[in-house]
This record gives structure tokens, C-alpha cells and sequence, in this order.
């Protein structure tokens, strides 16, 4: 008979910046009162900071973790902590691919966020490590475990729009200034070269997921795409707008992923003027609303009800106790899934998918004459990387 019991994940946070606390305050949300959830929980057992245990501890008061939750000054402390099953690494892109393989040569079970990392062949050598050790490991594209995203690609497979041939999407984030910049200073991890800044590997990896999980996930036969990109380069060296045709000839399909730090995707910060992500079937479209991370709309119009539409809205659930919802808690409920069943990839993103998504992204910059440092493309675990003891 099936346990009552929710299976518990017990979580450790790698860094302390934005989408750490975002994340984790999702993470301490109830399942059960935020999103009908039953069958598994999370705990957060601590946090890390490469800066100072004080960072760590002030993180854990502010996202108001229980008190048992432990502060470390060190991700190497983190690793070592045996009461986590699972290490969040929340550092910027240039990092992941050091803290990633840390967590992993420590037997950890990793949700690594996006981009997965620098390079093609480092995200393969973390993929090597996981089946090394035995372990989960998956790309936080959070995207993918949304109720809309799953919706979505119901509707392709049931046909209702027949076969997908076109997908265009965009994610832009409009910060064009009078002055030419974009408007984030040129230390900040958007356009830093240091921190594998840059528009494509921040914002257009979504653009890319919704490409890749309408058709490339969906092939029985999966086929190598080949790319062709234009990128424009910010005065950084970072690509501050990236255009990529994706193409599978023997599919037949296409798709078209945009991202620019200069234009917006709508005129408006919800980015409503139009959807962000065009489905185009030889049947009908599905047409997605809202940012290409976390959209809230569609729209399906089927060619075969005299382009009769049908739209359906979601809404982020929140729970009422915290008043806190994000929307990421359902990649974390994957994790504790697959986990609990034993496995070592999701489903939903497998390992494979998030290497050609890389291999893809790599091409692109390389079209494109992006190069990023040395210390953040190399596929050489060193422990002692100042990327992993935070001694910058
Ligand atoms: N899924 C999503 O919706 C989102 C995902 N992201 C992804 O999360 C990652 C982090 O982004 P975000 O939280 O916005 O970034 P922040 O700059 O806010 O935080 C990054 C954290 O990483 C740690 N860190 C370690 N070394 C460095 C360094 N040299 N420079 C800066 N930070 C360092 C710091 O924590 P400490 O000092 O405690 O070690 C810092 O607080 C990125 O890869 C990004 O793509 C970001 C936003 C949204
Ligand atoms: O992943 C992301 O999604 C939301 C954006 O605001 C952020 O820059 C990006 O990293």
C-alpha cells in the first residue's frame, strides 16, 4: 500500500544572491495548501556563502528558514554536510561548472540553474560525474515543470494544431539607454565576460527551451540541429542581442530564437502587445503570452474550427501563510520525484536535451565572436578554483 507520507528532500543553497532567495523561499512554501501538492516536501538544512557565514546566516533570516536551517562561510563546508540530499547551485553561469562538479565529487544530488554552464564540454563532464557517482542532476530550467509548459506540449502530441514545422520565441528585456548602454553597469553578470554574461545565455536559453521542448523534445527520432546565428556584441564583449535559426531538415521544422537586452518582447513590462512564442502547426498555432520564462497565456487557434480561438490563463499560486509564490516549486517537486523513484535525469529536461541546448548556444557565440576567459571555460575541475573558495 502507498505511503500517506510525503517524501522529504532536504535541500543545501549554493550562494545567497537573487534567484537563491527567490528559490528557497519557494522551496518553504506547503505543497499542500500552495499547489494541491501531497506526495512529496522540502526542508532547507542549510546555505552557503563564498563571502562570510554572517551572508549565509542573514540569507537564512530573511528568507525565513527555520532555525534549525545551518549557515556556512564556505561551499566547501556545504558539500560536506551529510544531512543534504541535494545541493541548489545558484551562482552566477561562470561558476557552475566548478561548484556543479564540487557538489557532485562530493556525492551530492545537484539542481544546477541555468545556463548549465560556460561550454558544451563541460556540461558533458558533469553529466560523466553524475552517472560516475550515481547521482540526480538536472539544468533548473524551471520553464519546463510550469502547469503551461506541460499544457502545451499535451496539445502538440494530441495533434490539435498538426505537425509542428515553425517555432518562433523571444525573450528581450528592452533596456536600451539614451546614453548606449543597456543599463546594467559593466560589472553586473548580465554583460560581464567574467561572469559569462551576455543576452543568449541569460534570456535566450528560455527563448531556446520553448524551440527545444515543442519540437526537438517531442521528436521520436531525435535529430542534431543545425544553427545559424547573428549576435550582436555589447561594448563588454558580451552579446547583448542574438538572433538563432535552429534547423532540423529531416523534421522538416524550424525555429527562430530571439533575445535582446535592447528591445523588449511587448511594449510593456507583462510583455502582453503580442506572444512571445509562436507554435506553428500545418493545423492551426498555439500562441504563448507573457515572459518566455514564466508565461501566463495561450492561445490555441485551430485552423480546422475556422481559426477559432481558444484562450486559457494561469496564475502563479501562492501560499497564503508566507503570502509567497514564484513559481519554481514545481521544478523542486520534480527533483523530490525523481529522486524518490531512483532516477537520475527528469523526464521533462533530460541530460541529453541540455547538452544539445548548450552545443547550440556555443555554436551560436561562436558565430558570433563571443569569447569568455579562460578561469570560466575550462572543463578542468580544480576544488581549489577561486570560483569554488570565493577568494576573488
Ligand atoms: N531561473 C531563474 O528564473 C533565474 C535564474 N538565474 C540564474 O541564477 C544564477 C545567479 O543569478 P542571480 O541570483 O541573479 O545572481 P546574483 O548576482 O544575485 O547572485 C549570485 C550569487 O553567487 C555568488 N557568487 C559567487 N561568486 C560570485 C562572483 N564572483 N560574483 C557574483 N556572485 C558570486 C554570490 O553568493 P555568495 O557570496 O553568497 O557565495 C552571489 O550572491 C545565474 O546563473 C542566472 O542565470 C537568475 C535569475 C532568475
Ligand atoms: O532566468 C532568468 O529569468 C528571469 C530574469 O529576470 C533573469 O535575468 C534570468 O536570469
Amino acid at each position: 500500500m502507498a505511503s500517506n507520507t510525503p517524501f522529504t528532500l532536504k535541500w543545501g543553497i549554493m550562494a545567497t544572491g537573487w534567484i537563491a532567495e527567490t528559490f528557497t523561499q519557494d522551496l518553504l512554501t506547503n505543497p499542500a495548501t500552495t499547489r494541491d501538492v501531497h506526495d512529496v516536501r522540502h526542508e532547507v538544512v542549510a546555505a552557503a556563502s563564498s563571502s562570510s557565514k554572517q551572508r549565509a546566516d542573514e540569507f537564512l533570516v530573511k528568507v525565513k528558514a527555520p532555525s534549525s536551517a545551518k549557515a556556512y562561510g564556505s561551499y566547501h563546508e556545504l558539500v560536506a554536510d551529510p544531512d543534504i540530499d541535494i545541493i541548489y547551485v545558484a551562482t552566477p553561469h561562470s561558476h557552475h561548472f566548478q561548484n556543479a562538479m564540487l557538489a557532485l565529487e562530493a556525492g551530492k544530488n545537484v539542481l544546477c540553474e541555468k545556463a548549465l554552464t560556460v561550454t558544451a564540454s563541460q556540461a558533458r563532464k558533469l553529466v560523466d560525474m553524475a552517472k560516475k557517482k550515481n547521482v540526480f542532476f538536472m539544468e533548473a530550467v524551471w520553464t519546463r515543470y510550469q502547469p503551461i509548459s506541460i499544457k502545451v506540449r499535451e496539445l502538440i502530441q494530441s495533434g490539435v494544431i498538426g505537425p509542428v514545422y515553425r517555432v518562433v520565441a523571444d525573450l528581450s528585456f528592452g533596456n536600451d539607454q539614451p546614453d548606449g548602454t543597456v543599463s546594467f553597469a559593466d560589472t553586473h553578470r548580465m554583460v560581464n565576460p567574467d561572469l559569462a554574461g551576455g543576452a543568449l545565455l541569460d534570456l535566450g536559453i528560455y527563448s531556446l527551451t520553448w524551440v527545444f521542448q515543442t519540437m526537438y523534445h517531442l521528436q521520436k527520432e531525435k535529430e542534431k540541429p543545425k544553427v545559424v546565428a547573428a549576435v550582436q556584441k555589447y561594448h563588454t564583449g558580451a552579446d547583448e542581442s542574438t538572433s538563432i535559426i535552429v534547423q532540423w531538415p529531416q523534421h522538416k521544422s524550424q525555429g527562430i530564437a530571439l533575445t535582446s537586452l535592447r528591445l523588449a518582447t511587448g511594449v510593456d513590462k507583462e510583455n502582453t502587445g503580442g506572444p512571445a512564442i509562436r507554435i506553428q502547426g500545418s493545423g492551426g498555432e498555439i500562441h504563448v503570452t507573457g515572459p518566455a520564462f514564466r508565461p501566463l497565456q495561450y492561445k490555441v487557434i485551430r485552423g480546422d474550427a475556422g481559426g477559432k480561438i481558444e484562450t486559457v490563463d494561469f496564475s502563479i499560486p501562492k501560499d497564503p501563510e508566507r503570502d509567497w509564490g514564484h513559481g519554481m516549486f514545481w521544478e523542486a517537486d520534480e527533483c523530490a520525484r525523481c529522486i524518490r523513484d531512483g532516477k537520475k535525469e527528469s523526464e521533462s529536461l533530460p541530460w541529453e536535451e541540455s547538452l544539445v541546448m548548450m552545443e547550440v548556444m556555443e555554436e551560436a557565440l561562436k558565430q558570433g565572436g563571443v569569447t569568455y576567459p579562460d578561469l570560466i571555460t575550462t572543463d578542468v575541475f580544480d576544488a581549489q578554483s577561486p570560483l569554488n573558495t570565493g577568494k576573488r
